[in-house]
């Protein structure tokens, strides 16, 4: 029995985490939950799968979640320390980090000093901090397996070979609802059609990152560091039908693809579960339902996040971190119609250029040019308001 906790059970990959649980019950037992705000969802959760320990945002969400659950032995943690309890709770063997932003930095950081394996969906934590982050996995011999469906998709390509074999990645991309537009179209498009993505059903900072293409700017600077590559190993193509996941070149010049209807709770399942395989009911792919499979250059004139993230992992140091920080705020902000749909990769520019770049960050660095770059942002936008 795999003992599991999931740092942000209450989203779009936490419930489909715990569905592969529910269809794994002989396999998987939940030790750790936790929610944000979502103590009506979580307060099922708990019932459903009775873990050891949860975790909320503060501590009135942990009293009124305590009060619900009566005489349930459930214990209720709250904020960032709550959240590394759960990441670090001495029962669970494997940690799914399927909180969205970088708030998944410190308790992942703590649950591979812990020496929990990770099933990793929170890229964020990645892109700000990729290189300790890998560094301490290796140090305690933790793996991180990938969630993500381009990274598990690589993750499989690669099964039996190491880096020496391979010649590049191609990671794949839907192109988002926005896919064909021109910049003048782009100029008022509203939250709810930039939410509207034309293959996954995500939470909505995902879904607006899949919009300005930053989710796949995030992704190469994720790969990068999952994988070990250089940037010029890294490659993006446009595939909208979202069945490639993602390929992987060799040297001898043979792709290697993994294939698939879109369903997170495929790679989910195969992080859970690697290196085995096991049966599921979800939908078989039939190619001949599928019919066409058709790929595109990125239009990276009208998408400009991907330049930046590409730019930001070329220089390094603390670039991605700026990167990271500046686009949460930014989608935040967006999401609320404080800001247009393109203040967002203006102003993650404008971020880059006014960073004072710094090299080999401790974590605590890192946390700091992540303030940095928030407070640039709120200062810019609100004058831009
Ligand atoms: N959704 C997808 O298909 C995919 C997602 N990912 C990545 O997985 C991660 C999660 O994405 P997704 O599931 O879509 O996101 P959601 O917004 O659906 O869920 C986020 C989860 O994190 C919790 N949460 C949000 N903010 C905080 C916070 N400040 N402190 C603690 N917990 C918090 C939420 O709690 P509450 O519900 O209470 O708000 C919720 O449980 C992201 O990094 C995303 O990029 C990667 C590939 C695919
Ligand atoms: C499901 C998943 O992994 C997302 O990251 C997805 O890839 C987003 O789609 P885009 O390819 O449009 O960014
Ligand atoms: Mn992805």
């Amino acid at each position: 029995m795999k003992c599991i906790s999931i740092l942000g059970s209450t989203g779009s990959i936490g419930t489909q985490t715990l569905d592969v649980v529910r269809n794994n019950k002989e396999k998987f037992n939940i030790v750790g939950l936790s929610a944000n705000n979502n103590i009506d969802l979580l307060e099922k959760q708990i019932k459903e799968f009775h873990p050891v320990a949860v975790s909320v945002m503060n501590e009135k969400k942990a009293l009124e979640l305590k009060k619900r659950l009566g005489n349930i032995k459930t214990k209720v943690f709250y904020g960032l320390d709550g959240l590394t309890t759960i990441a670090t709770l001495e029962a669970s063997d494997l940690i799914v980090t399927a909180v969205v932003g970088m708030i998944g930095l410190i308790p992942t950081i703590e649950a591979i000093k812990c020496k929990k394996d990770i099933a990793l969906a929170n890229k964020e934590t990645l892109v700000t901090a990729g290189e300790i982050v890998m560094k301490e996995a290796k140090r305690n011999n933790v793996a991180i397996l990938p969630v993500d469906s381009e990274h598990s998709a690589i993750f499989q390509c690669l099964m039996g070979y190491t880096l020496k074999d391979i010649r590049r990645i191609i990671l794949t991309a839907s192109g988002g609802p926005f896919r064909g537009y021109k910049k003048a179209q782009l100029q008022d498009v509203t939250v709810k059609e930039a939410l509207n993505h034309p293959k996954w059903n995500m939470g909505k900072k995902i879904s607006i990152d899949s919009a300005t293409l930053m989710n796949k700017g995030l992704e190469i600077i994720e790969a990068k560091w999952l994988f070990d590559l250089s940037l010029d190993q890294i490659d993006v193509v446009i595939h909208p039908q979202s069945i490639i996941h993602s390929m992987v070149e060799y040297k001898d010049s043979s792709v290697i693809a993994q294939m698939g209807y879109p369903d997170m709770r495929v790679p989910i399942q195969f992080a859970l579960t690697y290196p085995s395989r096991t049966k599921n009911n979800y939908k078989k792919l039939n190619l001949l339902e599928v019919a066409t499979l058709t790929f595109e250059k990125p239009d990276r004139d009208t998408f400009p996040c991907l330049n930046l993230a590409y730019e930001a992992l070329r220089i390094g140091g603390s670039l991605p971190t700026v990167l990271n920080a500046a686009n949460e705020e930014l989608v935040a902000l967006f999401i609320q119609q404080r800001i247009g749909f393109y203040d967002i990769p203006r102003i993650v520019e404008l971020a880059l250029e006014k960073h004072d770049v710094q090299y080999e960050l401790t974590i605590d660095e890192i946390i700091q040019m992540d303030r940095w770059a928030r407070n640039f942002v709120k200062k810019i936008s609100f004058k831009a308001v």
